[in-house]
């Protein structure tokens, strides 16, 4: 094998000359092109400062805008272009590939390396193949033998010989193994027996069979992952995304992607995988913040918020109807209700233009009343609509030439006027017989532009009041349900209140936007190709329904474990993906389970899945460390176990987070904790980023993310009193890397002192 190493690093040598020489040559193009940018962009600035005074020269000055304009964007692209290759080879060179496969095709032996990125010869051959071309796909999913790929003619088998892995650091192979596995246990100790960096890696060089079958897959229209904890199910999903975009280059770019994520510490922690693999993010938001965007000036209550102030109970009435509401047959509730509503129960708002009515409620409401009810409700609002829009344009015609409309156009700067002249017209101005046709098509953007916010109101409908017409949705479900119709109303009662506010409870998000959307035909973005959803078991499922209506035409991919549910009770995996399928009547859909988990030591796993009723079926990769440790303690003992433990955990690793069942309790460790030497960061839902190696947190805020030591804190009987909690400590013992702790202020929670054997004695 000694000898074999020296032969790969020579060949290692021989690619990063080439790299270097492509760098050289492209760092060259680039500066050159840069400068050409700068060059056309100085003289575009130029020209654009002509006198635009008088009308000709306005007229002249747009032509060569735009012809200036064209060569600015052209110049751009090439600069663009060259500065991604420069990005690229700079990537490659300390680490140009991470394996090589020797494959026999049609009786002709090749030999193929892989790396992050594509790189050929000047002959065109390839040195390295992307991990993402088809070819590649033999590394990650063949045992030696006969395997396949697939090409546009259909599955291609090829007799895979030889699969070697690199680790190559600074250019040079430190170690090399040749597996006959999918891809070899020692890569994989290696790279998870490191320790926690801030930020998610890449894992393209060690990705296994199951987790290639999520990146590659690009036929379902619903992917739907159940993973175990630890099992690579973000991961999956972020090199899926990278190998999308590779393989959509055209046609799909990283805004046609978003995902659902959990919160925004877990956004900025997986924010650098995709720039590590040269593509660009992918958008990001929480549930809370799309609701809210959608709902203007509304605050929509988050998962947390609703966790912590139901710590104490919630009662059974809120209980009962929030399951209605949270039911994939809202859809149809609300559905029935619109079919159903009079035109006299029809509530409009005024719309308002600078603190004026611009159009009231009421003539609004006349309108529609003119119209005919065999119309659907739908058609009527869209009538209301156009008709409203109609008048607003005539309105503009009309006073296009009012003495006050002149008046105000004197007062404008040249350059709002060169605004308003804009450039694409120029033939039309040209075209004008006289001046005075230039000033009235100018007035006539001016007052456009200028009740342009009536236009968006009217265009989004928004002389609806969807709040009261909610509240008489509530009624309404009220009077069918007889039997519980104070509930019903308690549950309008409080919309009413916290809508004084500007909050909304998280339950009513969906079912407001459905009613909305099934009112005004609107809310729904073409664009999108793609959404994922990360933590799938924290969404209800009327608030997933929601978000395949607001994308349809977007894939869905969809991935969680139905076992670390924080906010409802523990689901089973078969139970949790049969409602999905159903639900989202998917013509392609595919289920795939993750069951090995990748994260935490044996040890921990091994704690873990006892806590599960039936978490023997997990799988955990063979790692060991030392097991988790239970410390019983006083509440006048709790600071001093807190910070010896912490201190003997940093003695060993780089970051400790304590978490705990509230953010009261976070409160209450960093307290606890004023006598330890270093930075203590408590991390609070709004949190973009950990700074501190000590971190402490409530475990819901730690969802997605790992470190490599944990303390659970006050795993007693009285914090977690019941299987209801089974979630909680499951999620919280699967954050750890490496060591585990529980330390509980007096008598241990009987979910603990059950699996004590897994315990350290
Ligand atoms: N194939 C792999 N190669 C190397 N590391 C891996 C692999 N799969 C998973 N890991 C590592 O295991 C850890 C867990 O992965 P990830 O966070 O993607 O899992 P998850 O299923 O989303 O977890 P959870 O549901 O618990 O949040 C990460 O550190 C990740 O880098």
């Amino acid at each position: 094998m000694h000898q074999e190493q020296a032969a790969e690093q020579e060949r290692l040598d021989t690619v990063v000359q080439k790299i270097d020489q492509q760098l050289l040559e492209a760092r060259e193009a680039y500066a050159k092109a840069h400068s050409e940018t700068r060059a056309v962009e100085s003289n575009y600035i130029a020209n654009t400062s002509i006198n635009t005074v008088e009308i000709d020269d306005a007229m002249e000055t747009n032509a060569e805008i735009q012809q200036q304009r064209n060569i600015v964007a052209r110049v751009t692209e090439t600069e663009n272009i060259m500065a991604k290759t420069v990005d690229t080879l700079t990537m490659l060179r300390p680490n140009p590939y991470f394996g090589r496969v020797d494959i026999v095709e049609d009786n002709l032996p090749e030999t193929l390396y892989i790396g992050l990125a594509s790189l050929q010869d000047d002959q065109g051959d390839f040195l390295i193949y992307d991990w993402r071309a088809p070819i590649s796909g033999v590394y990650y999913n063949g045992t030696l033998g006969k395997v396949s790929y697939p090409t546009p003619n259909g599955e291609q088998i090829v007799d895979l010989k030889k699969k070697r892995q690199f680790v190559i650091s600074d250019a040079k192979i430190t170690n090399m193994f040749d597996t006959n596995e999918t891809v070899g246990d020692e890569m994989l100790q290696f790279a998870l027996g490191q320790q926690n960096d801030e930020v998610m890696r890449n894992i393209v060089a060690t990705i296994q069979k199951e987790q290639n079958q999520i990146i590659r897959d690009t036929t379902s229209d619903l992917l739907v992952v159940q993973g175990v904890a630890g099992s690579g199910k973000t991961s999956a999903i972020l090199q899926r995304i990278a190998f999308l975009l590779f393989h959509a280059r055209e046609a799909l770019n990283s805004d046609q992607i978003v995902l659902f994520s959990p919160n925004r510490l877990f956004s900025s922690y997986i924010a650098d995988v995709l720039p590590s693999l040269g593509e660009r993010n992918m958008r990001q938001v929480t549930l809370a913040e799309f609701f809210s965007a959608r709902l203007q000036g509304l605050t929509v209550q988050t998962l947390f918020d609703r966790y912590e102030q139901e710590q104490q109970m919630i009662g059974q009435a809120s209980q009962n109807i929030r399951e209605v509401l949270e039911s994939a047959d809202i859809v149809k509730f609300i559905q029935n209700y619109v079919d159903q509503i009079r035109t006299d129960e029809l509530h409009f708002v005024d719309i308002y233009y600078e603190d004026k009515v611009f159009f009231s409620a009421e003539e609004l409401a006349n309108y529609m009343a003119t119209l005919s009810v065999n119309y659907s409700m739908r058609e009527r609002v869209d009538m209301v609509q156009k008709h409203f829009l109609q008048v607003l344009t005539d309105r503009i015609d009309r006073l296009q030439d009012a003495d006050w409309v002149l008046e105000e156009l004197d007062n404008l700067t040249d350059q709002e006027y060169q605004e308003l002249l804009g450039d694409e017209d120029i033939e039309e101005t040209m075209a004008a017989e006289n001046v005075d046709d230039v000033i009235s098509l100018v007035a006539k953007r001016y007052l456009t532009k200028h009740w342009q916010v009536i236009d968006d109101a009217l265009y989004n409908s928004f002389f609806l009041d969807i709040y009261e017409q909610y509240v008489a949705f509530l009624t309404y479900m009220g009077e069918q349900d007889i039997d519980h119709r104070d509930w019903w109303e308690i549950k309008r009662d409080r919309f009413a209140r916290q809508l004084e506010y500007h909050r909304i409870d998280l339950e009513d998000a969906a079912p407001l936007l459905f009613l909305r959307d099934a009112l005004t035909g609107g809310g729904t973005n073409q664009a999108m190709s793609y959404v994922f959803v990360d933590e799938m078991q924290d969404y209800a499922l009327s608030q997933l329904l929601y978000l395949k209506h607001a994308f349809p035409r977007a894939k869905f991919t969809v991935l969680g474990d139905s076992e670390q549910a924080l906010f409802r009770a523990v689901e089973t995996p078969q139970a949790l993906l049969n409602k999905y399928a159903q639900a989202f009547v998917a013509k392609r859909p595919t289920l795939i389970k993750l069951n090995k988990a990748y994260r935490s030591t044996q040890e921990i796993m091994n704690f873990a899945k006892a806590l599960l009723p039936d978490g023997e079926d997990i799988m955990t990769f063979t790692r060991h460390g030392e097991k988790p440790n239970l410390i019983q303690t006083t509440t006048n003992d709790v600071s001093t176990v807190l910070t010896n433990e912490v201190t003997r955990l940093r003695q060993k690793f780089q970051t400790v987070a304590i978490l705990t069942k509230t953010a009261t309790q976070s409160i209450k460790v960093v307290d606890a904790l004023r006598n330890y030497p270093e930075t203590v960061q408590l991390l609070h839902a709004t949190d973009r980023s950990r700074m501190a190696n000590v971190l402490v947190m409530p475990i819901y805020l730690a969802k997605g993310l790992e470190f490599d030591a944990v303390i659970g804190y006050d795993v007693s009987q009285e914090n977690y009193p019941d299987d209801q909690a089974t979630g909680l400590l499951y999620t919280l013992a699967s954050r750890a890397m490496h060591a585990l702790s529980l330390v509980s202020v007096g008598r241990v929670s009987g979910l603990i002192t059950r699996v004590n054997d897994t315990l350290e004695k």
